[in-house]
């Protein structure tokens, strides 16, 4: 169902988006002249969009089920929702949450990289990239609200945010696990977690495929706070609140500041990259130690 209501927004606080917090305080959300914000919920099949109560921040929550796996449409949709985002500029930030209960994303659909051609690897993997090109240089400020188990894509996909908020929940992980299914984080992955957690830590983690429980993701700088399961998208948004105090322009020179450098490692070479993806993944060896995880985790159930 469309949500058309519009609010509107006094353009003062437009110009000031530091503003925004204090008058929100003091309950300014009142329909008064200025710029029209629209408060409809868009989205797609497996992405869904809705702007929070708050002005000029949407909640995307990913229903891929039955655990979040980064399958080719699920990646093609975020980015088409990310771009639909970044182009109302109304929205000034997002929270990226799941829909599937205690998973956030189970990382890349092995099914896309398993017992396909090469055609296919090299589609879905530009996907991958464009996923991550999108989202770390996104100038929105994006928030994780990590709601479940965050192994490798989706541990990758939570990186590129601005800040992450986890469940503290012991039977939920996160960390790049890529090495535990033989194979191996691309450098663009390794930047990532090295611009987050520091070297040496992202070395060991790396190369022992570490799944990081909260407290310790914590400990190590994976992710920022740790709330009760029921408060991670709250918190999320709080934590978004405060963020929106800081003029937008200034924020979003310092992000780019910041991220560029590591994107265009990537952005020099995709092509590159992508051939080195394919030609990796259809190893033979690869392939089999991909299907014998598959088939654990199918076998786990039995
Ligand atoms: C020289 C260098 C060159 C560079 C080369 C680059 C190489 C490639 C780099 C690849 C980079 C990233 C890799 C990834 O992201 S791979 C994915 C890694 N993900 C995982 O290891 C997570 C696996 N899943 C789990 O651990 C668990 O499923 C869960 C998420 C903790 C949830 O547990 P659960 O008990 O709630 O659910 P479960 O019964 O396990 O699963 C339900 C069904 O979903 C299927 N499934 C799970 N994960 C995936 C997945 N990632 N892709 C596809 N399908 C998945 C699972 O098989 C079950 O299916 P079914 O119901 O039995 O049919």
């Amino acid at each position: 169902m469309a949500l058309t209501a519009v609010v509107r927004i006094p353009t003062r606080a437009l110009l000031r988006p530091w503003a925004r917090l204090r008058d929100s305080a003091l309950g300014w959300m009142e329909p008064v002249g200025g710029v029209e914000v629209s408060t409809q919920r868009f989205g797609s099949q497996r992405v869904l969009v809705e702007p929070a109560s708050a002005a000029g921040v949407a909640v995307m929550t990913f229903k891929n089920p039955p655990v979040n796996s980064l399958s080719l449409e699920l990646l093609t949709e975020l980015v088409i929702n990310l771009e639909k985002l970044e182009n109302d500029k109304t929205f000034r930030g997002v929270v990226l949450t799941s829909d599937c209960p205690g998973i956030f994303s189970a990382g890349l659909d092995l099914t896309e990289i398993c017992g396909r051609n090469p055609a296919h690897y090299a589609e879905y993997w530009k996907a991958v990239q464009e996923m991550w090109l999108r989202l770390y240089l996104s100038n929105l400020m994006l928030v994780a609200a990590i709601n479940g188990a965050c192994p490798a894509g989706g541990c990758l996909m939570s990186l590129t945010c601005d800040y992450r908020v986890m469940a503290d929940n012991p039977k939920y992980a996160i960390g790049l696990n890529e090495t535990l299914l033989g194979i191996v984080a691309p450098f663009w992955f390794k930047d990532t977690l090295v611009n987050t957690i520091g070297h040496r830590a992202s070395e060991r983690a790396l190369q022992l495929g570490l799944l990081f429980p909260p407290t310790e993701a914590l400990q190590v700088g994976m992710v920022d706070r740790l709330v009760p399961e029921d408060q991670v998208q709250s918190t999320a948004l709080s934590v978004l609140a405060q963020w929106m105090a800081i003029p937008d322009h200034a924020r979003q020179l310092t992000k780019n500041m910041m991220r560029k450098p590591t994107a265009d490692g990537l952005l020099k070479k995709r092509d590159e990259d992508i051939q080195n993806f394919v030609s990796f993944i259809s190893r033979d060896s690869i392939q089999k130690s991909l299907q014998m995880y598959l088939a654990k985790l199918r076998q786990k159930k039995g």
